[in-house]
């Protein structure tokens, strides 16, 4: 059967739900006002949103009021990509947006946070106490000199504290970006190096797993090797005092801290700088195949209205609903986690392990939080099925309306075991998009049926397609995802990257002037997606992207590895194989302690989640003919591909090599 063939939905919207859902509502409210399909449901409203871009995104704004500042000219001055211009003549404020319920006397002590740890306490920080503490920090931040455009950066867990950091570095008009604190020194200098931070927020240390690791070290070293850091801010998650020439973050925001001479808390005047709509927000890290992690620069603007239609729209998140994604500060979820406080709703942050002290730590979460969106990744839904765990039998998850996954594509038995195990009437939305765009391609919509295996459909404004090799749209049959029409949140540039040479190379060399994003899809015909894996070879572990150049960079330190090369694998049942191959020095053995030493290297180094899942030695790496490491032959090999499907053999320096890889896919199978 096909996949357009029409099989039995696993879940329907029941007809009540489709009525209450904003985006039902969005679609009336938008047929009345600005000409969009009043029937036809969500196809004939996707199909509006993506013929007449522009005016769907001003009904977005509208529909959302978003505060200009100063009125925009047009909403699209430029479509071409890479350069489109969104809302020129705009300005306007990120944090001023997520901060509004405090402004309504009614909410503003309802929860914006709830936050816990392994210890799973909930606790919560109200809407005004968290406006109250980002005031605080911004005129703290304009005290030490901070300007508009300036990088404040984060090493942090998902803590208040976090949260807090980058929504009053948006509203001085800073450009906040994050590393998580498992991310050994070299990572995060890697990423922050390209930044120039001028300010430091960092915690002395993290628990995970039921045990403290201590980051002091790691921080001095930041410092160090950070000229351009201004000032440090302490936060003393593990209660250590702070170091010399480091600011308490208490002092800083607790009640009593006074705020700089003449700064008046509360007038949003005073704490929201309005930048133009197209001003850096953030930067979000992503790995490609070589050099250092693409530095990726995304609007106020562009982040704002894309967060507004995503949360709202296809997430279906508002004041009533309590939003818990498992996230950490290095994965672009985290951000749009936060930004689920731009609908008014209660955003959970927990900082621990997954899966500790047991599998289902993260449905206690959401049990204890009572989450009505709980959104993990797909490998923990497997791991969880795998385990044998119980969530629906064991917890009261009535409050959970929807469980979402990303990270790499939901499996069939994946959908069947959420079904099967925490409730029958549950909304599963796997949903996919990037770091790229720090949002979605394709994932929920709260009023079309879930089908085993599949996204629900590409999302609103995202005219989202799958092209063969010579650029043509393909249905139900795998392509490339491409995405034709210039979405907010694509980066407005690389920082880094003066000519935009990078960022053209990134998604745009192979179908120039369209978003290429290097997944392969199949979009069927009932509007739903398939997503297979990568299309290139970059690693990407629970989410997580990483490069193979950082593992190239840390193992070939080692003597006894002359070479190696990194291959991530999708596998059938969901999970994830990565192996390295290493080709040795002369005299060197693999043994157990050579093992422990690469993997020990990389931990340190890059981080756990960097750590292979097998070393296997090889009689050599095969190149390119211009010396590059062959990794996407390689990858096909070991996905079955026959030799000759998978390279051509003029291409390669010595193509007997690739037989070995060959040879293991067949002693796999
Ligand atoms: C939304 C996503 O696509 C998240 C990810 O897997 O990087």
């Amino acid at each position: 059967m096909t996949a357009s063939a029409s099989p039995v939905p696993l879940w329907e919207p029941d007809p009540g739900r489709i009525e209450a859902a904003a985006i039902t509502r969005f679609q009336t409210w938008a047929a009345d006002r600005y000409g969009a399909p009043a029937d036809g449901g969500y196809a004939a409203l996707h199909r509006w949103s993506v013929e007449e871009l522009e005016t769907f995104w001003r009904a977005v704004a509208d529909w959302f009021d978003i505060r200009f500042a100063t009125p925009y000219e047009r909403v699209l001055g430029d479509r071409a990509m890479p350069g489109a211009r969104w809302f020129p003549g705009a300005t306007l404020n990120y944090a001023e947006h997520a901060l509004r319920t405090a402004e309504d006397p009614a909410r503003a002590q309802e929860p914006a946070l709830i936050h816990l740890d392994e210890e799973q306490r909930p606790a919560t920080i109200s809407w005004a106490e968290l406006r109250r503490q980002v005031t605080a920090l911004a005129a703290e931040l304009r005290r030490l000199g901070v300007r508009p455009g300036d990088r404040v950066s984060g090493y942090l867990p998902n803590i208040p504290q976090a949260v807090t950091a980058l929504l009053a570095t948006a509203a001085v008009g800073g450009v906040w970006t994050s590393c998580a604190p498992d991310f050994g020194a070299r990572s995060v200098l890697d990423r922050f190096q390209q930044v120039e931070p001028v300010v430091l927020i960092a915690v002395d240390g993290y628990r995970y797993g039921g045990k403290e690791h201590d980051r002091t070290g790691t921080v001095a070293e930041l410092r160090r090797e950070l000229p351009t850091l201004r000032a440090v801010i302490h936060v003393p998650l593990l209660g250590t005092p702070a170091p010399e020439g480091a600011l308490p973050w208490a002092d800083l925001v607790d009640a009593g801290a006074s705020p700089a001479a003449g700064t008046r808390i509360g007038e949003a005047s005073d704490v929201f700088e309005h930048v133009p709509f197209d001003h850096p927000l953030w930067i979000l890290y992503s790995s490609g195949t070589t050099g250092l992690p693409k530095a990726i620069v995304q609007s106020q603007g562009g982040i704002l209205l894309e967060h507004y239609k995503q949360i709202g729209l296809h997430c279906d998140l508002g004041p009533e609903d309590r939003f818990f994604w498992y996230t950490s500060t290095g994965w672009m979820m985290w951000n749009f986690l936060v930004s689920g406080l731009l609908t008014g709703t209660t955003v959970v942050l927990y900082d621990g392990s997954p899966g500790h002290p047991a599998v289902d730590a993260q449905w206690a979460v959401a049990e204890r939080t009572g989450a009505t969106l709980f959104g993990t990744s797909a490998a923990y839904v497997m791991a969880c099925r795998k385990a044998g765990a119980h969530p629906g039998r064991d917890h009261d998850l009535s409050r959970v309306r929807c469980v979402a996954t990303t990270g790499s594509p939901l499996p069939p038995d994946g959908f069947r075991w959420l079904h099967d195990e925490v409730a029958d009437d549950l909304w599963i939305a796997s949903v996919s998009g990037g770091t790229d765009v720090c949002s979605c391609f394709a994932g929920a919509v709260p009023t079309l049926p879930v089908h085993i295996g599949e996204l629900q459909a590409a999302c609103l404004g995202t005219d989202l397609q799958a092209w063969d090799a010579q650029g043509r749209p393909v249905v139900d049959e795998v392509g490339e995802l491409v995405v034709t029409n210039p979405m907010p949140s694509m980066p407005v540039r690389f920082w880094n990257d003066p000519d935009d040479r990078r960022y053209r190379e990134s998604y745009f060399e192979t179908f120039p002037g369209v978003w290429r994003h290097g997944d392969w899809i199949t979009l069927t015909g009932r509007g739903s997606v398939v997503i297979h894996g990568r299309s290139d070879s970059t690693l990407n572990r629970q989410g997580v992207r990483m490069g193979s150049a950082d593992i190239y960079e840390a193992v070939e330190r080692l003597p006894e590895i002359r070479e190696s090369l990194v291959i991530g694998l999708e596998q059938p049942d969901g999970g994830y194989w990565m192996p390295l191959f290493v080709h040795l020095a002369p005299d060197a053995v693999l043994d157990d302690t050579l093992r422990d030493r690469v993997k020990r290297t990389i931990r340190d180094r890059l981080s756990p989640r960097h750590v292979p899942d097998e070393i296997i030695e090889v009689p050599g790496i095969p190149h390119t003919l211009t010396g590059k490491r062959i990794e996407v032959p390689v990858k096909r090999l070991l996905q079955g591909a026959a030799l000759d499907q998978a390279v051509s053999a003029g291409s390669v320096d010595n193509v007997e090599l690739l037989r070995f890889y060959e040879k293991l896919a067949r002693d796999r199978a």
